[in-house]
């Protein structure tokens, strides 16, 4: 998959809005290693949650042309960097500053993407609507993913498939197996060590083929 020019950002605007990491190159490469799953599925929706800089949807997007992108984050700053980042690379993309995507609930997407803010915090440093947003998590760093978790079976379609970015704190078995409760299979698409960080990206779908 092609890596997006962000020529359009000044290095300052990384203060507000997260700047692209490991991480996020990490979602891309489980999307590159998943393209022909995702070919075959030819999805018509896509959104991606937290879209920070835009630069996974982005990536999606330019693989996906026919694929129609939407994304959504807390941060405001961040949505407007998302949309230049998608405009730059010649890619339509609908940003909404709002919560998770609970605005969404009645309409379903083929393929829903988070990074979502995983590092292991106290509670009370959770639920910012700035910087603090990309990366604090709360308890076990899974305070904002818990409340996406819950939100998946109401916005995928019944063949859709979720990729969630988690890193070992985040204890991945639970969060399997709170899926495996909603119907979902799960698959470790992706897993590197980042330094002393095991970031992993895990897929979860309803059907049986893989
Ligand atoms: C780790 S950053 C990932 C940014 C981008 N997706 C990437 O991979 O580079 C997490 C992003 O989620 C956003 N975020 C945090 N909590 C959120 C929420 N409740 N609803 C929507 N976005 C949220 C943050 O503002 C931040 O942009």
């Amino acid at each position: 998959m092609e890596t997006p020019k962000q020529n359009h950002i000044d290095k300052n605007d990384f203060d507000h809005v997260y700047e692209p990491a490991e991480d996020s190159y990490l979602l891309i490469d489980a999307l590159e290693k998943d393209l022909q799953y995702l070919k075959s599925k030819n999805p018509t929706f896509c959104l991606e949650v937290g879209s920070g800089s835009g630069i996974v949807i982005t990536a999606f997007g330019m693989a996906f042309p026919k694929t129609v992108c939407f994304s959504t984050d807390i941060n405001f700053k961040a949505c407007s960097m998302s949309k230049s980042t998608a405009l730059q690379n010649k890619v339509m993309l609908e940003t909404i500053n709002m919560d998770l995507g609970s605005c969404f609930i009645g309409n379903k997407f083929d393929v829903i993407l988070f990074n979502p803010p995983y590092v292991v915090t106290d509670s009370d440093e959770c639920g910012s609507c700035d910087i603090t947003a990309s990366w604090a998590g709360g308890i076990k760093g899974r305070e904002v993913t818990d409340r996406m978790l819950d939100l998946i079976p109401k916005i995928l379609t019944v063949d859709g498939t979720f990729y969630l970015l988690l890193i070992e704190d985040n204890i991945p078995n639970e969060v399997i197996s709170i899926m495996a409760d909603y119907g979902f299979n799960s698959d470790i698409v992706i897993k590197r060590r980042v330094r002393n960080e095991c970031q992993l990206v895990v897929k979860f779908f309803q059907d049986k083929n893989i």
